[in-house]
This record gives structure tokens, C-alpha cells and sequence, in this order.
């Protein structure tokens, strides 16, 4: 079934946000099967046509489990540390697994606040129009050593949702542990329903959103909402779907029914 009208026209591009839980395995090591798939996906999509970034978190994830650290630090700096470590290890991993796809990717480390600063803000945008003018695919992330802020609070929906902005995205894909957005936390009430397409952002659908119960994940549901807001504010269209399965991405640009989907203004 058809939900809505983002398969009526081609996308031109797309940023897609991968979480924490769903990078790595419960022992915290990468999960390489998974950024394999995401590769893939992004690759074939890439291949048809479409501008791709990728926002991807996990590199606290990685670094614990390189630096053999016994559980997530609780300082700062230790984070910060971690993530200096785990990031180096997140990209050597994603150039490998794009590499075998025929597909070049860069880092950008970001911080959220670069669209407050014209000057700031211009070179990002010359930097990301550059890289798709030679074909790359962008991988974002927080800058972990600057935004001491975004580590503590943990949030790449909302910097997924400011890179959207940036790019001039058509739609924003963020790839959760779960299948969306619930009427109430289903880790809390097994009763829940999945909310399949949200046309405003009521405070009663905020007030639904909690925050992150996973030992590696951070935002939880608040964050991916105030992604959504600054994401359908810029004319871009916002979709949640479970990140076990990459190939769903083919189904949202299809216009299918998965997730949920938050609609810009335009389409309401
Ligand atoms: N209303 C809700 N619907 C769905 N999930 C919710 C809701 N409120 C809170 N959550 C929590 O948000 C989590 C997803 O966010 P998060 O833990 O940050 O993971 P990820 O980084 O994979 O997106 C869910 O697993 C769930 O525990
Ligand atoms: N930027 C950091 C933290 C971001 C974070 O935890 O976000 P998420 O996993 O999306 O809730 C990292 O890469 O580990």
C-alpha cells in the first residue's frame, strides 16, 4: 500500500542516520554484517542516481570495545577519548565494506551548531556539494573532541536532521532499534501501537516520546522527534524505520508502508 507521495517524484538526495544499537553487538564490538548491508543498500541507491550521506554514530561504541574498556565511560573526556579511538576504527570499517561496492566515502565531523555561522555553514555546504560532484558518499558525525554538549547528551537525530538541512535533502531516513514511533514506549507496554504516519508534530505525539533504554544508544524517541521538527520545518520529508533491516530504505523511497513516516508541510 501506498502512504504517501514520496515515490512521485525521484529523490535527489537522501541522508540516511544509523544509531549506535544498531552498528554494534551486545558484546559492543562492530556489527561488520550490518554495516555491510548498509553499504550495500546505500551503494545500489547511490548507483541509481541518487545523492547519499550517511550520519552514523558508534564511535564511543568502538572505541570502548578497541581500548578494551569495561563498560561506557561516565566522563566526558573519557567519551571524548573513546570516540577519538572508535572513530578512526568506525570509518577503516566503513571504507571497507564501501570499498567492495565500488563506492569512495569521506568523514565529516560536525558539530550542530554550524547553520548559526554563515561562514561556517558555507564551507560545509562547499564541501558537501564538491563531494557529490565527485560521486562520493558523505559519512557524518559529531565532532566528539568539540561538542562536549552533543556527547553528553548523545544526539545525531537532531545533527542528521541539520546535515538534511544542509544538503537540501528530500528525505531523511533514520535507522532506530525499532520499528517507529509508538503510541507509548513498547519496552514498557506491550500494548503499543506503531504510529504509521505523523502530519504535525503535536505535543501529544511529543509527549509519547521517551528516551533511550539501550546501554549504547542515547537519544531514544525525543531526539528522533526534534529531528523530525528542524526536518519538516526545512521542507524535508522524515521517516523511522528499524534498523535490523537496511533493505526497508528501498521501501520508503517507494512510498511503501513501514515506520513512521513524518510528512513535511507541503505534503500534508
Ligand atoms: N513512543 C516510543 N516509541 C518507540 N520507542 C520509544 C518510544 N519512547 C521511547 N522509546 C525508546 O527509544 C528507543 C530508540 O532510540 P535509541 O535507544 O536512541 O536507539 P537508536 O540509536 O537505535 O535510534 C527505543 O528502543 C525505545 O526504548
Ligand atoms: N557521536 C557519538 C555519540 C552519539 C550517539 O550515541 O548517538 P546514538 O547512538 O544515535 O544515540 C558516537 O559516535 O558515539
Amino acid at each position: 500500500m501506498k502512504i504517501n507521495n514520496i515515490s512521485d517524484k525521484r529523490h535527489k538526495r537522501i541522508v540516511v542516520k544509523v544509531g549506535s544499537s544498531t552498528l554494534t553487538h551486545d558484546t559492543g564490538k562492530l556489527n561488520l554484517r550490518m554495516m555491510d548491508k548498509i553499504a550495500m543498500v546505500l551503494s545500489d541507491i547511490k548507483n541509481e542516481g541518487t545523492d547519499v550521506v550517511l550520519v552514523t554514530s558508534a564511535a564511543v561504541a568502538a572505541g570502548v570495545s578497541k581500548l578494551g574498556l569495561k563498560e561506557r565511560p561516565k566522563t566526558t573526556k573519557e567519551k571524548q577519548a573513546a570516540a577519538s579511538v572508535g572513530q578512526c576504527e568506525l570509518m577503516f570499517a566503513y571504507d571497507k565494506v564501501f570499498s567492495q561496492y565500488n563506492q569512495t566515502v569521506s568523514q565529516l565531523l560536525l558539530t550542530r551548531d554550524i547553520t548559526e555561522n554563515p561562514l561556517l555553514k558555507e564551507n560545509v555546504t562547499n564541501t558537501f556539494e564538491t563531494l557529490f560532484t565527485y560521486n562520493v558518499i558523505p559519512i557524518v558525525n559529531e565532532n566528539d573532541s568539540v561538542a562536549i554538549e552533543e556527547l553528553v547528551y548523545g544526539d545525531n537525530d537532531t545533527l542528521s536532521a541539520v546535515t538534511a538541512k544542509i544538503v537540501c535533502a528530500d528525505l531523511l531516513i533514520i535507522l532506530s532499534d525499532i520499528d517507529g514511533l509508538y503510541d507509548s514506549n513498547p519496552q514498557n507496554n506491550p500494548d503499543a501501537k506503531l504510529i504509521p504516519v505523523v502530519r504535525e508534530i503535536t505535543e501529544e505525539i511529543e509527549s509519547v516520546a521517551g528516551g533511550s533504554q539501550s546501554l549504547v544508544g542515547t537519544g531514544g524517541m525525543a531526539t528522533k522527534i526534534a529531528a523530525a521538527k528542524i526536518a519538516v520545518a526545512s521542507g524535508i520529508d522524515m521517516a523511522i524505520v528499524n534498523g535490523k533491516s537496511p533493505e526497508l530504505i528501498y521501501d520508503v523511497l517507494d512510498g511503501k508502508a513501514v515506520g513512521t513516516l513524518f510528512l513535511k508541510k507541503e505534503s500534508k
